[in-house]
């Protein structure tokens, strides 16, 4: 035989094999549907699946809405997190939105699949559904995803790629969210949204004390951990002291936004005993900013422990600053998690000693008036540039003026054409600058009649508000 006819000889052979093997596979198939009954029949093909999966090398992970009655965490982060991996070229999908969610929400519709890629381990997932029969009666939709990998990434799988699943579904929800600001009354809080534009970005401060303040908001949020282990309620505490209109409520505001957090507002003329606060401040949910404005105003700050003679002795149920403060050292350390507190005043010099002692208050933040730098941001904001002509003057000007952020806000709000608004700006500052220079002289005057070092102590201590300064304690 030559080789040609060697060759026709074995295909022969090789497809009446296969043939033989196809009839025999075709006709076990047919035994078994027909003649075994359905229990034997679906262990034959569970052993089937099994022996496919002995030699297969992906692996699948179901993982269900509910386990029980119990909803199931992962579910619900892994439908979040694969909201962030949806092309809009897939066919089916599904689109939403809710009134606490800021955005259009689309995701998976059922049935269909995506494919993700976690520290080179490549993941297909695909989203189930199916009616069941309830154990109450009527029918019922369960839901599940199939995660298949290969199964070298098992462990990938379960100890990091899960929990970054979580981890990323916590941001996405967050920066969904529409924030709120609470308000109480009495002893309960209610809550509108909050709106306030203010973000650290447009807020008017010398730079390196928002980079200060970004930082220290950074390394707050990622010190979960840290807090745990030294045994410390994850809190953060800011004091903003500086005159009316240099942008403490805005800080505020700028900081929810940025931490994507909730703001309570708490009003504590409001609050008529110890036992009303306690209840508003374990109703705060974690991820908030609690902010109590004009501290020096709102609360009778003078040192209640020292009780000198000709003060009224405080019933035991009174308000008092240090009461709120272990409070919330007390409570927050048992129940809450990433709060900020921030007290605001215009007249730090009034506070009660003990709120300025090291470890009350994280860090004391000055808001200073406006600097060149806090007016460049600001000429930014409202009119989109960076320069102008008229800059110069004005920088030479607010060197030697205090004046507030919200003032020359109002100034550059005056009109649509940026001429006009700086022309104001620059008559207001040199109104300012003659009311000063009228105050030295008649400061001078005086000075000549009777020696006087306070005046220019104050002016000293006044100049150096322009900017703004920090003290950080940890
Ligand atoms: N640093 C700033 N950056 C940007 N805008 C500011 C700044 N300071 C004030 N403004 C503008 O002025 C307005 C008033 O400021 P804000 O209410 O934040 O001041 P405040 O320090 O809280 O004053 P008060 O002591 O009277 O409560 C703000 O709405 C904002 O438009
Ligand atoms: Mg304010």
């Amino acid at each position: 035989m030559d080789s040609q006819s060697q060759a026709i000889e074995f295909t022969k052979k090789y497809f009446t094999t296969i043939a033989s093997i196809t009839a025999s596979t075709m006709l076990a198939r047919t035994l078994i549907n027909e003649f075994l009954p359905s229990e034997l029949r679906s262990l034959v093909s569970s052993s089937k699946a099994k022996l496919f999966s002995r030699f297969s090398t992906e692996h699948t992970i179901i993982i269900q809405q509910t386990e029980g009655l119990t909803p199931n965490e992962l579910y619900d982060a892994a439908s979040t997190y694969l909201r962030t991996k949806i092309s809009l070229r897939m066919k089916r999908l599904r689109a939403s939105k809710s009134e606490d969610n800021n955005n259009i929400i689309v995701s998976l519709d059922d049935g269909e699949g995506l494919a993700d890629i976690f520290q080179g381990a490549e993941y297909k997932w695909k989203l189930v559904s199916e009616e069941k029969e309830s154990p109450r009666g009527g029918a019922i939709k369960v839901k599940w995803y199939e995660l298949s990998f290969h199964n070298k990434y098992k462990e990938i799988t379960l100890n990091a790629y899960f929990p970054h699943i979580l981890e990323r579904s916590k941001d996405i929800k967050a920066a969904d969210k529409r924030l709120k600001l609470y308000m109480n009354q009495y002893d309960s809080w209610s809550c509108i949204d909050l709106n306030h534009p203010a973000t650290l970005e447009t807020l008017a401060l010398e730079p390196e004390l928002k980079q200060t303040i970004i930082e220290d908001l950074a390394r707050f949020v990622k010190r979960k951990q840290y807090y745990k282990k030294i045994g410390k309620a994850w809190k953060r505490g800011y004091l903003l002291f500086g005159p009316p209109g240099t942008g403490k409520s805005s800080l505020v505001a700028a900081i929810a936004n940025y931490l994507r957090f909730d703001i309570y507002d708490l009003d504590l003329k409001e609050v008529t005993s110890n036992t009303r606060l306690k209840r508003l401040l374990v109703a705060m949910k974690n991820k908030s900013v609690l902010v109590i404005e004009d501290i020096d105003c709102s609360i009778d700050l003078q040192n209640r422990d020292e009780e000198g003679e000709d003060k009224k002795k405080p019933s035991k149920d009174d308000v008092t600053l240090s009461g709120l403060l272990n409070f919330i050292d007390g409570l927050w350390s048992t129940s809450g998690e990433e709060r900020i507190i921030v007290l605001t005043t215009n007249y730090k010099d009034r506070l009660d000693p003990a709120l300025l002692r090291p470890g009350r208050m994280d860090m004391h933040i000055q808001m200073g008036y406006c600097g060149p730098n806090s007016f460049k941001v600001l000429a930014s904001n409202y009119h989109d540039i960076d320069e102008h002509p008229l800059f110069e003057e004005i920088e030479e000007l607010l060197k030697e003026v205090q004046v507030t952020p919200a003032e020359v806000a109002e100034e550059l709000l005056r009109s649509d054409d940026v001429d006009i608004c700086l022309g104001c700006l620059i008559q207001l500052l040199n109104r300012k600058k003659e009311e000063v220079q009228g105050n030295e002289e008649s400061a001078e005057d005086s000075q000549d009649n009777k020696e006087k070092d306070g005046d220019d102590k104050q002016i000293d201590e006044e100049k150096q508000q322009v900017g703004a300064k920090t003290v950080v304690s940890d």
